[in-house]
């Protein structure tokens, strides 16, 4: 069976996108592992099918797809991607486009500059929303990592975040905590392990191991993640610039139940069949 698809990238954030409304898509992990791999596959952080509506009032439904095979509940560069891909796909005409993810329904908004803004609904922050074994919620928790006392923010978009604050993301041992914190026994749906550098209270850099893929170039729930943890510490604005190893987004968060924005690009690469 041949399959069409579209590469796409949001920050270097890389994804293979099905349209699985025009033709049926059927992936199992394997085959998703091997479409994933860059040396045997086509290569991607993540692969997203487009399917028809399960939501009430939604146009599409969006799935999402670690390289190692996990279907996960969200993924932020992946939404802008996802409402590039309609518009240009002839599946939507509309400048609004509210979809429904395992997480709950997001809203895209195509920009009349290129940039798509997302709403990407209310930050979760208990434990059980997480999930994270923890007697309460609070604003950091201390976790055993190789002998070290992590200092963390746990944080969910639907997906599960750790945010650590480093001093320089350059030197952050990101390749030898990421791992360690993605496959943490309190976290039972593994983690998402982000390492954030302050630099004011309106800018922050970030780099992300991403759960199930590894350090990606960047991470659009993790930029969300954190800024709401940033926020909650006290050290930063509701309006904040995250810039990633493969650029920048804006995150918008007023805190509390408030709902939060991402703003980015989103980019084809090529389109293609596959058998
Ligand atoms: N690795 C994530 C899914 C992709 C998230 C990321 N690519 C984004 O842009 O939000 C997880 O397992 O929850």
């Amino acid at each position: 069976m041949s399959l069409r698809f579209t590469k796409m990238q949001g920050l270097g954030n890389d994804f293979i996108v099905f349209d699985g409304v025009r033709q049926p898509v059927d992936l199992d992990a394997a085959t998703i592992r091997r479409l994933a791999d860059r040396r045997f596959g086509i290569g991607c952080d993540q692969i997203l099918l487009v399917e028809p509506p399960r939501l009430p009032n939604t146009d599409f439904h969006y799935r999402i797809f670690n390289a190692d095979g996990s279907e996960v509940e969200q993924c932020g560069n992946g939404a802008r991607c996802f409402a590039r891909f309609v518009r240009d796909q002839g599946l939507s005409d509309q400048d609004e486009i509210p979809v429904g993810t395992a997480a709950g329904p997001i809203r895209l908004y195509l920009e009349a500059d290129g940039q798509v803004r997302v709403d990407m609904g209310v930050p979760r922050l208990t434990p059980a929303q997480i999930p994270f074994l923890a007697e309460s919620e609070s604003v950091t928790y201390a976790l055993e990592v190789a002998g070290e006392t992590l200092t963390i923010g746990a944080v969910s978009m639907g997906n599960p975040h750790a945010v650590l604050l480093v001093e320089d993301v350059e030197s952050a041992p990101v390749a030898r905590l990421g791992p360690l914190i993605e496959q943490h026994p309190r976290f039972p749906q593994r983690v998402n392990a982000g390492f954030m550098q302050i630099l004011t209270s309106t800018q922050i850099r970030l780099r992300v191991y991403e759960r199930g893929v590894g350090e990606t170039l960047a991470c659009g729930t993790g930029a969300c993640a954190a800024v709401v943890s940033g926020r909650l510490r006290g050290l930063l604005d509701s309006r904040v610039r995250v810039s990633l190893p493969g650029g920048e987004l804006t995150i918008e968060w007023r805190g509390s139940s408030q709902t939060l924005w991402m703003t980015g690009p989103a980019t084809t690469v090529f389109q293609g069949e596959i058998e």
